[in-house]
C-alpha cells in the first residue's frame, strides 16, 4: 500500500464495524464470565476483583443517596470549624477546576491533617462505604481529597449539577441547619434536595448527576470526601509528584 492510500479520517467498512462490535462484545461476556467466577465475598477478593464489581455493578445506574446520621457529634463538627478560625485558614477557590467550590483542604488544617482521615476511616470507610460498596473494610479505599466547603448568600451559593473524578464521594452537614436557608444537596432522578442535620452524612456514587442546591441566607459548611481504591490513589500521587519534579 502506498502513502496516498493510507486515509486515517476515512469511515470504517460495514465489515470492521462488525468486527469491532463484536470483538467488544466478546469483551465483555468475558469480564463478565471471570465476574461470575469470583467469591461473592468483599474481603476474599483482591482489590482489583472489587473495583471490576463495583464497575460492573454500578457502571449503567447508581444506587440513590444514602444518609448516615450522626456521623460526628455536635462536638466535633464545632471542633473542625473551629480549627480553622483558629488557623485563620484562606478560603481557596481554585482547586478543583471544573467545578469549583470555595474551600478549605484538611490536610492545610494541622490539627486536623492526620486525626480526621484517621476517624473516618474507621467510622465511614470501614463501617459504611466499604461494605455498602463491595469492598475490604480496611484494605481497599481511601480518601483522594477531603476538605471543607462553604456556601454562602453573598459569596459562592451553590454548585451546579456535576459528578466528581473519584468512586463515591460523600458530605457530612458541619454547622447547624438553623444558621441557613435553602441549600442541601440535589441528586439526578430523587425529587427534593437531600437537606440533613448538623453531624450526618450523606454518601453517594461519585458518578450519580448531584449538586449543591443553593443557599437563600445565612451560611452552609460542609465536609465533602471523595473516596478511591488506594491503587489508583498511590498511581495518581506519583505522577504528580514526577510532573513537579521535572517542571
Ligand atoms: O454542596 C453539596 O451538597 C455537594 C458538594 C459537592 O458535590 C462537591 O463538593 O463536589
Ligand atoms: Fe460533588
Amino acid at each position: 500500500m502506498s502513502e496516498v492510500d493510507i486515509d486515517l479520517f476515512s469511515d470504517l467498512t460495514e465489515e470492521e464495524v462488525r468486527a469491532n462490535e463484536a470483538r467488544t462484545q466478546h469483551l465483555k461476556s468475558q469480564r463478565l464470565e471471570s465476574i461470575e467466577q469470583f467469591s461473592k465475598d468483599p474481603t476474599e477478593r483482591t482489590l482489583m476483583q472489587n473495583r471490576l464489581v463495583f464497575r460492573h455493578t454500578y457502571g449503567h445506574a447508581s444506587p440513590p443517596p444514602l444518609t448516615v446520621p450522626s456521623l460526628l457529634t455536635t462536638e466535633e463538627c464545632q471542633d473542625i470549624l473551629s480549627e480553622i478560625s483558629l488557623q485563620n485558614s484562606e478560603w481557596l477557590t481554585s482547586r478543583h477546576s471544573a467545578f469549583a467550590t470555595t474551600d478549605i483542604p484538611v490536610s492545610s488544617l494541622p490539627n486536623l491533617a492526620v486525626s480526621l482521615p484517621a476517624l473516618l476511616h474507621d467510622r465511614l470507610l470501614s463501617r459504611w462505604i466499604a461494605p455498602q460498596f463491595g469492598f475490604h473494610p480496611t484494605r481497599d479505599l481511601a480518601f483522594r481529597d477531603l476538605f471543607i466547603v462553604r456556601y454562602a448568600h453573598d459569596a459562592q451559593r451553590g454548585l451546579q449539577m456535576h459528578t466528581d473524578g473519584c468512586l463515591v464521594s460523600f458530605n457530612v452537614l458541619l454547622n447547624s441547619h438553623t444558621e441557613f436557608e435553602g441549600g442541601g444537596t440535589i441528586f439526578e432522578g430523587v425529587e427534593k434536595p437531600v437537606q440533613i442535620q448538623q453531624g450526618d452524612c450523606v454518601i453517594h456514587d461519585a458518578h450519580l448527576q448531584h449538586g449543591g442546591m443553593e443557599v437563600s441566607s445565612g451560611v452552609r459548611l460542609i465536609l465533602v470526601g471523595f473516596v478511591d481504591t488506594v491503587d489508583t490513589i498511590t498511581k495518581d500521587n506519583i505522577g504528580r509528584s514526577m510532573a513537579a519534579r521535572t517542571m
